[in-house]
């Protein structure tokens, strides 16, 4: 059978290590593929780097839309990044008929419904393993493996980036910003490093991995996200004595009346393996009523694990291309028509998130406060599970002196535990800004 024709827009991190692994790999694709898969023409602005990477096999060209215009080229594979131009490109691919695999969660999270659908339209295949976790199969097994099930939730690692930061911070005590320039040099963090600490990139995984858990539209608007940037170096430390470990997970989690989906720092016990994945490795848990607790751990980022997806995705498309709608795996593994709308199962505002949470409390040392704290968390239905009290910092001549509350609470919702804090910050005895983190047990 004739080799499936590529057109690569973009030849960086994963663009090169896409070529490197065809390359190496093409004897053993063709075994599984039942033909080639051969790069014909490569686009990049930068075309003297590009030359110097494919040499003479293949073409390179600056103007990615000479690569769509082809007759000749099968699949399109956008590796350029970003929701701008990236966005053209694929809708223009789709309109000229071509397939599309792209490693870019930030154009499918914002603009996937429009993708899709004009993808649908035209009979042509998205494909987009490499976007949500890297080399990890995770996009396969939630739409295939594991399609029995009727999944309950997902939490993740799914940025190496800020993993690696938490890891080597705890670890050798290094500062933050000198670990965030070692992610860069190894090519793990965004063109915009903020889409990383931010949460932002994790939300993009977290939303894709949403609407092809649960059957709904990908909704990146609705997410919540909050990055690592506001992590202190004491609730670690504290976390760690009380068998914790701090993650950026990224959660979508389905509730009777919703979709939970968000991005933050968590609270994950320290005997859970997920907690023991360390530098810039992933790890998503996906909890299914059939299968149970599932976990998949890999690498999420760099130039040939990504690849390693990219290239999976072309193997689907060479075997699958000539077969009908009805033959392939819808893009979001639901199909189509089933998509729920938004509003059957809506993505939740965050103050509707069940979780139990991690409090520290500087305080004023004297009699009567922690019964006020407690009282406060009481009125609202939340209960505790466990309080630390630590010595706080040396305080001036003639200050009160002050101590530490280390709180953990059991299950509530968020909007009351919101309530609850206010209440307490506006208390006298509470001496600076009450610090909260979501704690997760993953069981
Ligand atoms: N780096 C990773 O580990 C990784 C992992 C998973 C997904 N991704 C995603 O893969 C995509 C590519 O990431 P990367 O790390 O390889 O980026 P990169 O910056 O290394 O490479 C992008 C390439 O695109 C080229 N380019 C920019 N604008 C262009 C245009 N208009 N026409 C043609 N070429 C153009 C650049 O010259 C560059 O060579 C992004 O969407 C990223 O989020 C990256
Ligand atoms: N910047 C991303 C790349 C992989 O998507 C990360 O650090 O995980
Ligand atoms: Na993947």
């Amino acid at each position: 059978m004739k080799a499936l024709q590529l057109g690569l827009l973009g030849i960086g991190t994963v663009g090169s290590g896409t070529f490197a692994v065809l390359q190496r790999n093409q004897a053993e694709i063709v075994r599984r593929a039942g033909r080639g898969i051969v790069i014909k023409t490569v686009a990049d602005l930068d075309t003297a780097c590009a030359r110097a990477v494919v040499g003479d096999a293949a073409q390179v060209v600056a103007d990615a839309r000479a690569v769509i215009a082809d007759p000749e080229i099968d699949v399109v594979v956008e590796l350029i990044g970003g929701y701008g131009i990236a966005r053209a490109l694929v809708l223009e691919a789709i309109a000229a008929g071509k397939h599309v695999v792209t490693a870019n969660k930030a154009l499918l999270a914002v603009h996937g419904s429009e993708i899709f659908a004009a993808a649908r339209a035209k009979g042509v295949i998205v494909a987009f393993e490499a976007a949500v976790a890297g080399g990890i199969p995770i996009i396969k097994a939630l739409r295939e493996g594991l399609t029995a099930n009727q999944v309950q939730w997902v939490a993740g690692i799914i940025n190496g980036t800020t993993n690696f930061i938490l890891s080597e911070m705890r670890d050798k005590g290094l500062d933050f910003d000198v670990v965030l320039k070692e992610a860069q040099r190894l090519g793990y963090a965004e063109a915009d490093p903020t889409f990383d600490i931010e949460g932002v990139d994790a939300a993009h995984k977290a939303t894709l991995m949403s609407a092809i858990a649960f059957g709904v539209p990908v909704q990146f608007d609705k997410a919540h996200v909050e990055g690592i940037t506001r992590l202190a170096a004491a609730d670690i430390r504290y976390a760690e004595q009380l068998g914790y470990r701090i993650k950026l997970l990224g959660i979508a989690r389905r509730q009777a009346e919703g979709i939970e989906l968000r991005v933050h720092p968590t609270l994950v016990p320290t005997k859970r393996l997920i907690a023991n994945v360390e530098g810039a490795m992933n790890a998503v848990m996906v909890q299914g009523d059939a299968v149970g607790t599932t976990l998949y751990y890999g690498k999420g980022a760099g130039s040939e694990p990504t690849a390693s997806a990219v290239i999976a995705d072309l193997v689907d498309i060479a075997r699958l291309s000539g077969a009908g709608e009805g033959a392939r795996v819808p893009a979001l593994g639901f199909q189509p028509e089933a998509l729920a709308q938004a509003d059957a199962l809506p993505i939740l505002p965050i103050e509707q998130v069940l979780t139990s949470f991690y409090l520290r409390l500087r305080v004023a040392d004297e009699a009567g406060v922690l019964a006020r704290l407690t009282g406060i968390l009481a009125e609202r239905g939340i209960s505790l599970d466990a309080v630390l009290q630590r010595p706080g910092d040396e305080v001036a001549a003639g200050q009160p002196a002050a101590t530490d509350l280390i709180m953990l609470t059991h299950i509530t919702r968020e909007g009351a535990m919101r309530a609850a804090l206010a209440e307490m910050q506006a208390l006298p005895s509470v001496l600076a800004p009450i610090v909260s983190l979501r704690k997760e047990d993953l069981a």
